[in-house]
């Protein structure tokens, strides 16, 4: 038997079922139901009510596996938060009572009736609060990916994704608002993208329906249009600029919020992603891109940071020192990487004759 089939299963109906729950937020949220985190980031009652169910039904899953999630309740446990805490109490029983569909299973405290108390959904929330590290199992999960997109209602993603000692093996992305067929922008929306180690990546409906096997197909340097974040605060527009000159890439950089970024690169589009840090110290987290790396890998891409090497999804909740990240194509992803070095060259040369 395959291995983490069960592991798959769930990732699949859970984002499934919390992509349901984001998608219906979207359309029924209301000023104050956003709050601004310390770094100054947005959260809504949808990235908490989607952590929340999440985390409850792997805890009811995989009831010994550790959790690494964006979140946590410590704010809505103030008396300041119980606005928001009751609306993310009743968002999160709303999706965990919907009907049980095809791949659900009502040991993971789902369907109706399983209804949960506001101690145990904030609970469930602070099951994230894990530290991260090198050893044994770990689950991470980023309840929206681009909350900025989300409340633009553009790109944004529900991510969850297996780590067992350090390596992502199961990457589950959910994106409510994609195009199913990228040459039809304005046809049917929503997918979700589901990679396991060693067994390829596939696109399915926003039921979890209609598997289909992707892959990045061979391009050269002049095909590619690179992924960015809409954000600029996020990753350098400029340096991807200078990157695009490099290579004599001519066509237009594509913006999009969260990890759908991952998902365009492997089922085809743009050819390249590039995230080069902005230079303010930020730290990568290991929520934004586990998903996204078993993602682009198994459909014959390459993921690495501006050194060449693999990102370490080992050091804790952040990948460390930010070197920045390129994922690509195999046929491009060494060209890029070149680029990019001699990019930082240039920039590192520059700085130096300021300053002399
Ligand atoms: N200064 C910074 N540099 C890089 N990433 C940042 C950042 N500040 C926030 N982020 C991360 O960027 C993610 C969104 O990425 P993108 O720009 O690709 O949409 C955010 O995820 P959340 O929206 O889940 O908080 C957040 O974790
Ligand atoms: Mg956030
Ligand atoms: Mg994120
Ligand atoms: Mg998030």
């Amino acid at each position: 038997m395959s291995q983490y089939t069960a592991e798959r299963k769930f990732g699949l109906a859970a984002v499934r079922r919390a992509c349901a729950l984001t998608d219906s937020v979207f359309n029924k949220l209301v000023k104050n139901e956003t709050l601004v985190k310390g770094d100054k980031s947005p959260v809504t009652v949808g990235d908490y009510a989607a952590q929340a169910l999440v985390c409850s039904m792997l805890q009811r899953a995989f009831p010994d596996d550790l959790v690494v999630g964006e979140e946590d309740a410590a704010d809505l446990r103030e008396e300041s938060g119980r606005g928001m805490r009751e609306r993310i109490i009743e968002l999160a029983n709303e999706a965990i009572v919907s009907p049980l569909k095809d791949g659900d299973d009502p040991a993971w405290g789902v369907g109706p009736g399983a209804e949960q108390d506001a101690a145990s959904l904030l609970d469930a929330i602070d099951r994230g609060n894990h530290e991260g590290g090198k050893t044994g199992r770990m689950w991470t999960l980023d309840p929206i990916d681009g909350t900025k997109g989300f409340l633009r209602g553009e790109q944004y993603a529900v991510c969850l994704s297996l780590i067992v000692d350090a390596k992502p093996v199961l990457g589950v992305i959910g994106c409510p608002n994609l195009p199913v067929d990228p040459s039809k922008p304005d046809g049917a929306k929503g997918c979700i993208f589901v990679a396991t180690k060693g067994q390829g990546a596939y696109q399915y409906d926003h039921e979890g329906l209609s598997p289909k096997s992707i892959s990045i197909p061979h391009i050269s340097t002049a095909d590619i249009s690179f992924l960015e974040s809409v954000e600029a605060a996020h990753s350098s527009h400029g340096f991807n600029a200078r990157v695009a000159e490099q290579l004599k890439v001519c066509k237009s950089p594509v913006r999009m919020d969260s990890q759908a970024k991952y998902c365009c690169l492997a089922r085809g589009e743009g050819g390249a992603y590039l995230r080069m840090p902005t230079g303010v110290g930020y730290r990568e987290k290991i929520w934004d891109h586990a998903s996204g790396q078993v993602l682009v890998e198994e459909s014959g891409g390459v993921v690495s940071d501006s050194r060449g090497q693999s990102l370490d999804f080992g050091l804790g909740r952040t990948l460390g020192e930010n070197f920045g990240i390129i994922a690509a194509g195999k046929s491009v992803h060494s060209h890029v990487l070149e680029a990019v070095q001699t990019a930082r060259a240039e920039e590192d040369d520059n700085k130096a004759k300021a300053h002399a």
